[in-house]
């Protein structure tokens, strides 16, 4: 009879965050990703909070989110300059910040993690705020690689945690990836799909292996071009017109590494290489390595396989 009444309760509990209508949105990490997601989830009505380590970087982060606004306006509204100005400045009163995950969280629907790569960091993160967000908050990460079963490991939601892997730029790519554990209830599953569908994209369904869909395809191309580099099979500008002109991709394999960030790709490399270390597609690059122990982490620092003109995020 215990037991029933415990699984009465769990039905219960779980019914309570039936069909969670995302409306308040809190995005931790302010870079690449996060500045993207909260773009576009502004853009889409969500009243949005973008959390990061200091002021500094989430000012540059909402310098990017205009930024990045003027170009969608500049074609979308291109006869009526006034009216492309008045969008941005209404998306952007959709988007408030904080250092603070804490309080922010404890007003959202929604919390997605789009922070650096690394396991420990995510875990912790999610480990504080389950303690202080509501019950029906629905957790999700924007991991490239790593498993979410054991991001959410730290929380006691786990019918409440899933992944939504969103692709860079955000506001041009049209992909999510949604991503059930095998704890991940059908309500939180759907609360992501339909939350993907509202900001414009398509989702498709993820199992939780490493890489999804997406990156475990991408990771091992990109870091096979920079292999067949290395032996003097070709150089990168030759790799990168190859692809763009022979494969009809719009970057080429070094363009696109330096566009996702070279440490984001050690990261996803290393991560699978520790799990997986027989596996050649997972073994180090020397040249990758050494670049991103340089500081050069590709497009965003300004130099990796490239170099560029420093630009805002
Ligand atoms: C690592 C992971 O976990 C997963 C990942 O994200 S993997 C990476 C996935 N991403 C990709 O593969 C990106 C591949 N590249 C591309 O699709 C294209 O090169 C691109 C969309 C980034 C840029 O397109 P492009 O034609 O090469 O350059 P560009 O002319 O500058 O841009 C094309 C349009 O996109 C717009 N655009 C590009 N970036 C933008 C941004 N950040 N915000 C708003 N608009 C943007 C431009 O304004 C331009 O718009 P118009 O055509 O209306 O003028
Ligand atoms: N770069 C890419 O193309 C893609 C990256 N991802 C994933 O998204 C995540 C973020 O990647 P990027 O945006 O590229 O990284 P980034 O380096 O541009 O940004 C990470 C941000 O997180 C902030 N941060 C770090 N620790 C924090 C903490 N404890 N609290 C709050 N903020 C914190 C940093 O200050 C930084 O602004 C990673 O998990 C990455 O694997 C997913 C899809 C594409």
């Amino acid at each position: 009879m215990a037991f029933f009444t415990r699984q009465l309760c769990r039905h219960f509990s779980s019914s309570a965050v039936r069909n969670v209508v995302i409306k308040n949105v809190t995005i931790i990490g302010g870079g690449q990703m996060g500045a993207g997601i909260a773009q576009v989830a502004a853009t889409t009505g969500h009243s949005v909070t973008l959390v990061d380590t200091s002021d500094d970087i989430l000012k540059t982060a909402v310098k990017g989110i205009e930024g990045s606004l003027k170009r969608v306006v500049k074609k979308k509204f291109a006869d009526k300059p006034e009216a492309g100005e008045e969008f941005i400045q209404k998306v952007l009163r959709n988007v408030s910040t904080s250092t603070d995950s804490g309080s922010a969280a404890q007003r959202s629907d929604l919390v997605l993690e789009a922070i650096v790569e690394n396991l420990k960091i995510k875990q912790d993160i999610f480990h504080q705020l389950d303690k202080v967000a509501p019950e029906h908050t629905i957790f999700a990460s924007n991991t490239s690689s790593l498993p979410i079963t054991d991001i959410a490991s730290t929380t006691s939601r786990l019918d409440r945690f899933g992944g939504l892997h969103f692709f860079n730029p955000v506001p041009m790519m049209k992909l999510v990836e949604v991503v059930a554990t095998s704890a991940t209830s059908k309500e939180t599953f759907d609360s992501l799909l339909n939350f993907s569908k509202v900001l414009g994209k398509t989702p498709v369904s993820c199992k939780d292996s490493p890489g999804f869909i997406v990156n475990r395809l991408l990771v091992p191309y990109l870091v096979e071009a920079v292999r067949l580099h290395e032996r003097g099979h070709g150089s990168k500008e030759d790799v990168d017109i190859a692809m763009k002109l022979g494969a009809g991709h719009p970057m080429g394999p070094f363009e696109l590494a330096d566009y996702v960030g070279l440490d984001t790709i050690k990261f996803i490399i290393d991560g699978w290489s520790a799990k997986d270390p027989s596996n050649p597609l997972f073994a180090p690059i020397e040249m990758l390595n050494k670049l991103v122990a340089e500081g050069k982490l590709g497009k965003k620092t300004g130099e990796g396989f490239y170099k560029y003109k420093r630009l805002i995020k």
